[in-house]
């Protein structure tokens, strides 16, 4: 045992008297790492190996690489040991370190003159060098990046380059160990900056697991010289210049380092603050993009952005939906792709004055799909966007749909101005285009004029065929008319089965305008004369146009009415013909106006009075015909003559003739009350308005009733012409009063169409010879020829046959002779009041 410890022993001294050979990696980093001119490694680190090497009898063998290809040998342990390697956690994973440090070191800023530095902030912008793969390197980084800061970190192979570097102005800073930077910073003429970082712990490394031998030897040599301070440690430290005790910072840098680590861990705090309220508001953000887009997608309204190309940017569900696309695949296309060529051409022309001339517009917009067979309406807002210089880069625009809305307009307007029936214009538009026709012909007179049509009969074809032959005899009417009228004239339907021709710019000359004015009228009166087919057949009617032109100081209305008024007056006239307006028409007009005024005063304040004229039979007086009188309170005693026209026309007689009912059954229960006149009967004339109206027999009943009138004794005096209309209805009427007892007498009887065929149809008892045979009685052949037909068809018909207007004895005897037994004139006495009559007629009737 004791000969092997000795043979060890022995071993270990031979070993050491041969020297243990050493690889060292050497790079440039004055003072703690010079190569010398011989490679031998120097500088405090290197001096400090060899005087260890020297009492351990090492031999050294040095390796000049850059710092980082120094690194690189050692962790590939081609070296065995690289001196001047700072501690760190990530090293101590690959590399083994002695405990005591061989020096302590810190990083300082070395900066070109004139560039201030007084905190990281200020590096953003500037170029900083830092030794590749130098813990300096991945500090700085790392801090720049916390903070935010920008700059631009430039590597290099050695401090000697990066110093150069920088005193030539290609960098505005560089980070050294504060050993280099002290030594040569006079010599680059860079200045020390304040920012002083990253204090270190140097040593020896070498591979992990590979020498620790020698680091235990590095370890037990440095501990015990840095005790003593006459050790060899601290003469070669004085011999590179580090005067300053090595192992403690100096308080200036701890100083700067604490202020660096506040100031780091403020800017630390400020970006994670910063970057919390980046997150906080890009979640706002989020949000309210979320919301906006939500709300954009719910509107209904089309909402897109387009650049300046006219390229979609944006586009909601609304403009996805009408594309019939996502939004994805509409962006960046225009509206080519979507549109036929007319919309796309009209969408660009409106989108230019948006994006060139700065224009906000609201438009409507007639779009229609690429094929041409969805066409919709759009009210479109378009308005420019403009960037921060006021610079237009797109245009935003909101379309609403307003297809449905316009149709309604459409609609409205064509219910508001058109008639349904037809499609013509109403009176409405009529009038409009009347109104802005006489301005313009204030204007420039080019005459004008206006023809109002009616036609003849209409009632009786709706009466006989329904209202919807009625109905298509009308359209048939208006596509006739319309077919021979000039495009800029106006055919429009007033309602009924009146219709009205606008005539304008006929001619400068007034004569000849009226001309052709007559000629277009008597046109229109010969086409609604030609047959219509109705079922297959043909119906004839005729129509009556009333003709105005235009006239100064005339306005619309009163055009019409003057031509509504020359109308009456063509149908007065015998229908189917043609009448221009004259002032004696208006002057008719205004005075059945004025009558008709009258009149409803004349029934409010009872002016109205009744006169009696006898009827005679032998010589005995049977009754009396009963005659309307009006009591003027100016005009005196008004003839019927004058005012039941008016009465008629105007509808007062409904309300006229209820009351002579009225106070006729009155008379006759008055007269029945007493033997001498209790068999008088009252003729009472009806009028046409009356007879045709619903209430009529009602009328007569209630007028008997409530006056207890025996209806026998009541004759109601019908004209023929009021049995011209239906005959049928009005049969039926008679045919209920004379149920009753009432009678009837067909008053002037031979002036109108005596038709034998309705005379048997009719349940009459009387026919009243008119007047105007009698009093030709004995002179013409021809009446007295007329008086006797009609005395013999009523005997024929069994009816009784009066003869009125008697007016000498010469007249009653000839119609003695001829067979009449009743009479009615004034030979037998005049129409006069109640009180007249009956003293006239009870006693001195035989004295005449
Ligand atoms: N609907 C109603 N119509 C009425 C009513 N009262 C009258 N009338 C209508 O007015 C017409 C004119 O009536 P009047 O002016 O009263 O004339 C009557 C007689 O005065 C006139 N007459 C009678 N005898 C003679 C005569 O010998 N010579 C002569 N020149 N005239 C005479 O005739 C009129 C009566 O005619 P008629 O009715 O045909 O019998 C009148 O014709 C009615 O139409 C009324 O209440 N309601």
């Amino acid at each position: 045992m004791i000969r092997t410890i000795v043979l060890l022993l022995l071993l270990v001294s031979a070993a050491k008297a041969l020297g243990r050979e050493v690889v060292v990696g050497v790079y440039q980093n004055p003072p703690k790492l010079v190569a010398a001119a011989d490679g031998a490694a120097s500088g405090i680190l290197g001096d400090l190996l060899t005087e260890i090497a020297g009492r351990e009898n090492w031999q050294l063998k040095t390796v000049q690489c850059d710092w980082a290809y120094c690194l690189q040998l050692l962790q590939a342990g081609e070296i065995d040991l690289l001196p001047d390697v700072a501690f760190s956690e990530e090293r101590a994973l690959l590399l083994d370190f002695h405990r005591t440090p061989a020096l302590f070191s810190w990083s300082q800023l070395y900066l070109a003159p004139g560039v201030p530095l007084d905190s990281l902030a200020d590096l953003t912008g500037k170029k900083v060098l830092v030794l590749r793969d130098s813990i300096q390197q991945r500090y700085l980084q790392q801090q720049l990046n916390s903070a935010g800061i920008e700059a631009q970190l430039i590597e290099t192979r050695s401090m000697a380059e990066a110093f150069a570097m920088v005193a030539a102005g290609q960098a505005d800073a560089v980070a050294a160990n504060h050993y280099f930077g002290r030594a040569h910073m006079d010599e680059y003429q860079l200045m020390q900056g304040d920012i002083v970082f990253q204090p270190v712990q140097l040593f020896y490394a070498s591979r992990k697991g590979r020498n620790q031998d020698l680091l235990a030897v590095i370890e037990t040599d440095l501990a015990q010289w840095q005790a003593n301070a006459s050790s060899p440690y601290y003469h070669i430290l004085q011999r590179w210049g580090a005067n300053t005790p090595p192992l403690q910072m100096p308080e200036r840098v701890w100083w700067l380092l604490s202020m660096l680590s506040a100031l780091l861990l403020l800017a630390l705090l400020g970006a994670w603050w910063l970057k919390k309220q980046v997150a906080e508001k890009t979640r706002h953000l989020q949000a309210s993009e979320e919301r906006l887009s939500t709300i954009l997608n719910s509107v209904d309204a089309h909402i897109y952005i387009k650049d300046t190309k006219g390229r979609y940017q944006y586009l909601n569900r609304k403009v996805a939906e009408l594309f019939g696309c996502t939004a994805e695949q509409a962006l960046g296309r225009r509206d080519d792709a979507f549109f036929d060529a007319a919309t796309s051409a009209n969408l660009q022309q409106n989108d230019q004055r948006v994006l060139q001339q700065g224009q906000r517009i609201v438009e409507e917009e007639r779009n229609c799909s690429l094929d041409g067979q969805q066409c919709h309406t759009y009210l479109s807002v378009k308005m420019p966007l403009r960037d921060a210089k006021g610079k237009i880069y797109a245009l935003c625009g909101i379309s609403t749909d307003i297809t449905e809305h316009k149709q309604q307009q459409q609609e409205i307007h064509q219910l508001a101005f058109y008639d349904a029936l037809t499609g013509l214009p109403n009176r409405r538009l009529l009038l409009e285009r009347l109104q802005h026709a006489v301005a313009l012909n204030q204007r420039q007179p080019q005459q004008g004029a206006l023809l109002f049509i009616d036609l003849d009969h209409f009632k009786d074809l709706n009466d006989s065929l329904g209202h919807a032959m009625g109905d298509k005899l009308l359209q048939l009417a208006a596509q006739r008319l319309q077919q021979h009228l000039r495009k800029i004239d106006t055919l429009a339907r007033l309602g009924g089965d009146e219709f009205v021709v606008l005539l304008t710019d006929m001619h400068p000359d007034a004569e000849l305008a009226i001309q052709k004015a007559g000629l277009i009228a008597d046109k229109i009166v010969q086409l609604m004369a030609e047959a219509f087919m109705l079922q297959e057949r043909p119906y004839s009617l005729s129509a009556s146009v009333g003709v105005v032109m235009f006239s100064d100081g005339c306005n619309a209305d009163e055009l019409l009415q003057r031509a509504d008024l020359a109308m009456y007056d063509a149908k007065e006239r015998g229908r189917n013909g043609v009448r221009f307006f004259n002032q004696q028409m208006q002057a008719e007009v205004s005075a059945r106006t004025e009558l008709a005024t009258g009149l409803r005063q004349a029934m409010a304040q009872q002016q109205f009075v009744l006169h009696f004229q006898p009827q005679i039979q032998g010589d005995t007086t049977v009754g009396a015909e009963v005659l309307l009188r009006w009591q003027h309170p100016d005009k005196g005693l008004v003839a019927p003559g004058l005012f039941i026209p008016v009465a008629e026309s105007s509808g007062q007689i409904l309300q006229i003739g209820r009351w002579v009912l009225q106070q006729a059954c009155m008379q006759l229960a008055e007269w029945a009350r007493h033997s001498d006149t209790a068999s008088w009967y009252l003729a009472v004339n009806v009028s046409a308005r009356q007879l045709h109206d619903v209430h009529f027999v009602d009328e007569v009943k209630k007028a008997l009733r409530d006056n207890g009138a025996i209806a026998e004794n009541l004759v109601l005096e019908l004209t023929e012409s009021q049995l011209l209309q239906d005959i049928d209805t009005v049969i039926h009427k008679m045919q209920q009063l004379t149920a009753l007892g009432v009678r009837f007498s067909l008053d002037d009887f031979g002036t109108g169409y005596s038709s034998l065929s309705y005379l048997k149809r009719l349940p009459l008892s009387q026919l009243k010879i008119d007047r105007s045979f009698v009093r030709d009685i004995l002179t013409d052949a021809n009446d007295k020829a007329i008086i006797k037909t009609i005395l013999a068809l009523g005997q024929s018909l069994e009816l009784a046959v009066i003869a009125e207007g008697v007016e000498t004895e010469p007249q009653y005897q000839k119609l003695l002779q001829l067979g009449c037994q009743q009479f009615q004139g004034y030979l037998f006495g005049k129409p006069v009041a109640l009180a007249e009559f009956a003293k006239a007629q009870l006693g001195s009737f035989t004295q005449r």
